[in-house]
């Protein structure tokens, strides 16, 4: 069933488990998330990047939100890295449940004023908001921090932001970065900074860049043709870690990539006779799936629908 961005991450941050906020911009990784939700019976947000409704439009939104209403688990649709007003309003205006407002490369006062503006639309239409304090390193689609502005984020600020915008959770900046290179091998985490943004916020909290980046996909992705560096993720630990200090909802967006291109290439590879797209595009689909289980039972969310 549909349900909000909030309704999902309240109970998980209550309850001390995770659920996966996994980014989708196509039908199989649609199909291979929710087929993943239904068969662990696990919450889960389906997250489409303003990339993703640029190169989907509303033949990806229609099928999400239609999907997120018949599944037979707690399922919100969000926008993820949303970066203007206009833009979560299309968002809304297609049904989301959930909107990210990414405000975090401004100063402290106009990520206050544009997140605020963003939850009062939002609420009005009974829809929850994701906001960021903080910087991410890495890349993200249309943001680039190199390291040296990477802020993490600062405990008193997270507490007086949530306070002043009324946002419903907050992704934090305490290590992470988005993609396949997040720092030289267990790339490090804030867990203290964590812990003290945990005890002045109480609101359900986020963490961007959360991909594991495992060895054996990339191997995979690299047998099967791909050209991929020093390739490092988050450490399954740190991840268990960050939940039990009040992380709720978790990105994952690299590892479904990384896994479905490695199959189109084997699958590909394998077959140069091929060119019906179902005998590629299926067996990407399974490897998925698979990784979001995995990610599932990583977080506790198995079970909790
Ligand atoms: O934060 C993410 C995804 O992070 P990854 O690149 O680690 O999958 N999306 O908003
Ligand atoms: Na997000
Ligand atoms: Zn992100």
């Amino acid at each position: 069933m549909l349900v909000t961005g909030l309704e999902i991450l309240r109970k998980a941050r209550a309850e001390g488990y995770g659920v996966g906020a996994f980014n989708t911009n196509n039908m199989e990784f649609t199909q291979a998330i929710l087929e993943a939700a239904e068969e662990m019976k696990s919450p889960v947000i389906l997250a489409l990047s303003e990339g993703a409704m640029k190169y989907g439009g509303r033949a990806l939104t229609r099928m999400v939100v239609a999907l997120a209403q018949e599944a037979r688990v707690p399922v919100a649709v969000h926008l993820d890295h949303g970066s203007s007003y206009e833009s979560v309003l299309k968002a809304l205006r297609e049904g989301f449940t959930s909107v990210m407002i990414d405000k975090s490369h401004e100063d402290f006062e106009t990520n206050v004023r544009e997140t605020k503006r963003v939850v009062e639309a939002a609420h009005a239409v009974g829809v929850t908001v994701e906001a960021e304090l903080g910087r991410l390193a890495g890349i993200e689609e249309h943001v680039a921090v190199d390291e040296k502005d990477a802020l993490l984020t600062n405990p008193e600020e997270a507490r007086i932001f949530m306070e002043r915008t009324g946002a419903d959770y907050l992704a934090v900046a305490i290590g992470t970065s988005h993609g396949a290179y997040k720092g030289k091998g267990r790339p490090f985490i804030d867990h203290p900074r964590l812990a003290r943004i945990a005890k002045l916020v109480p609101a359900p909290l986020v963490l961007h860049g959360a991909s594991a980046v495992p060895q054996e996909l990339v191997e995979r992705f690299r047998a099967a043709g791909g050209e991929i560096g020093e390739a490092s993720g988050i450490h399954p630990e740190d991840i268990k870690k960050a939940i039990s200090l009040g992380i709720a909802k978790i990105n994952t967006d690299t590892d479904l990539r990384l896994a479905f291109t490695a199959l189109v290439r084997e699958t590909l590879g394998k077959n140069p006779k091929e060119f019906d797209p179902r005998k590629y595009l299926g067996p990407a689909r399974e490897a998925v799936k698979e990784v979001v289980k995995s990610r599932m039972e990583l977080f506790g969310s198995v079970g909790r629908a």
